[in-house]
């Protein structure tokens, strides 16, 4: 449960180190500090991020997650996300598939909404259970706007490294438009005895959208690095945050920016004992706006499309809104008919030429 005390990390796991960027230098428009994100954001797609400002945010998150996930299943199920591609609301374990064989997912989400948070009581997209309800504004409202503070400032300062004019990154991601960002909590139950690390608690993917803030406490997070071969656990650190890319960024930037491959395993040794929290504000393009490289307001951006093998793979013509979509639609279990169904959920995982 958040807030209990919980065994180290193990020092004997191999783990990936991701840079570490300082929010507040970002902010500050330091140029080297907007090297080493430059340097994460075009290599891995992954980096730690330090002094956010919202530690207090994310507490309350988890305590809102965990008076969720307490509630009778039958209660939770009532604010299901269903199986038409809409990721808010209630997600059970085991609606998801993790892999094209059909294996499960283990974790639960509760999934709320950027925009029904942002205009409660107003109901724009769906309702939510009554804990949701109860911390609407003392703690999802604020943590939603600072987590889009957060990643809109990065959002910024990429859009300047991209050589996009002022404006072009932010104008995808308006946020009185409609949209995909969202909150979710995930609780991953314990796995005492540790259960091979094959067996996915979420399946290895890609991020749909911009930008992730990632806040987890144990183990689990792994990333498959460009050129390994096997999975590395992420070592959760204290007070950090950890950022990604979607697939958004790299369709954007005509795969300048890299959307990288991930999955949650059960935490490793002891720490698979335990209950496994996790809390993401995902940054998702307005949903009207045309996922493809920006070639015509950067010469960057031009010049990597030049480059690709084929301009199909990033000319998806697709909206953020039907990308979107698609991949959550077609990870639901109840939606497979084989593994042309994982397939279809597939974004940028598939296009590795494009990264
Ligand atoms: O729980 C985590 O550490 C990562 C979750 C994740 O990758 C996701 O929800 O997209
Ligand atoms: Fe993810």
């Amino acid at each position: 449960m958040p807030g209990l005390t919980l065994p180290p990390f193990p020092e004997d796991v191999p783990t990936h180190p991701l840079l570490v960027v300082d929010y507040q230098r970002i902010k500050a428009r330091d140029e080297a500090e907007i090297d080493t994100l430059w340097k994460a954001a075009t290599e891995l797609g992954f980096w730690y991020l330090k002094n956010h400002g919202v530690n207090e945010e994310v507490n309350g998150m988890f305590d809102m997650g965990a008076e969720t996930m307490r509630l009778p299943l039958d209660e939770k199920m009532k604010y299901e996300q269903g199986d038409e591609g809409m990721s808010f609301g209630y997600k059970a374990a085991g609606a998801n598939a993790t892999d094209e064989t059909g294996n499960l997912d283990t974790v639960e989400f509760i999934n709320v909404s950027k925009d029904d948070a942002l205009a409660w009581p107003k109901v724009v997209h769906r309702t939510y259970p009554s804990t949701v309800n109860a911390r609407m504004e003392s703690t999802i409202e604020p943590f939603i706007r600072k987590s889009l503070e957060v990643n809109n400032t990065l959002l910024a300062v990429l859009n300047d490294r991209l050589g996009l004019p002022v404006g072009a990154l932010a104008q995808r991601h308006k946020v009185d438009e409609p949209s995909g960002s969202e909150s979710r909590v995930i609780k991953n139950p314990p796995r005492p005895g540790g259960i091979s690390e094959e067996k996915a608690a979420i399946g290895a993917h890609t991020d749909f959208g911009s930008l992730s803030f990632l806040h987890n406490r144990l183990g689990g997070l792994q990333v498959l690095v460009p050129g390994a071969e096997t999975w590395q656990y992420v070592r959760p650190i204290p007070g950090h945050a950890i950022c990604n890319l979607g697939d958004a960024m790299t369709l954007f930037s005509g795969g300048i920016l890299r959307s990288n491959l991930h999955r949650v395993v059960p935490p490793p040794k002891e720490q698979g004992n335990y209950e496994r929290w996790s809390l993401v504000f995902f940054t998702r393009p307005g949903n009207s706006i045309e996922l493809r490289p920006l070639a015509d307001e950067s010469r960057l951006i031009a010049e990597a499309v030049e480059k690709l093998p084929s301009r199909d793979t990033l000319f998806t013509g697709a909206t953020a809104k039907d990308w979107f979509a698609r991949r959550i639609k077609n990870q639901r279990i109840k939606n497979r008919t084989g593994p042309e169904t994982w397939k279809a959920s597939r974004g940028m995982e598939h296009k590795p030429e494009a990264a």
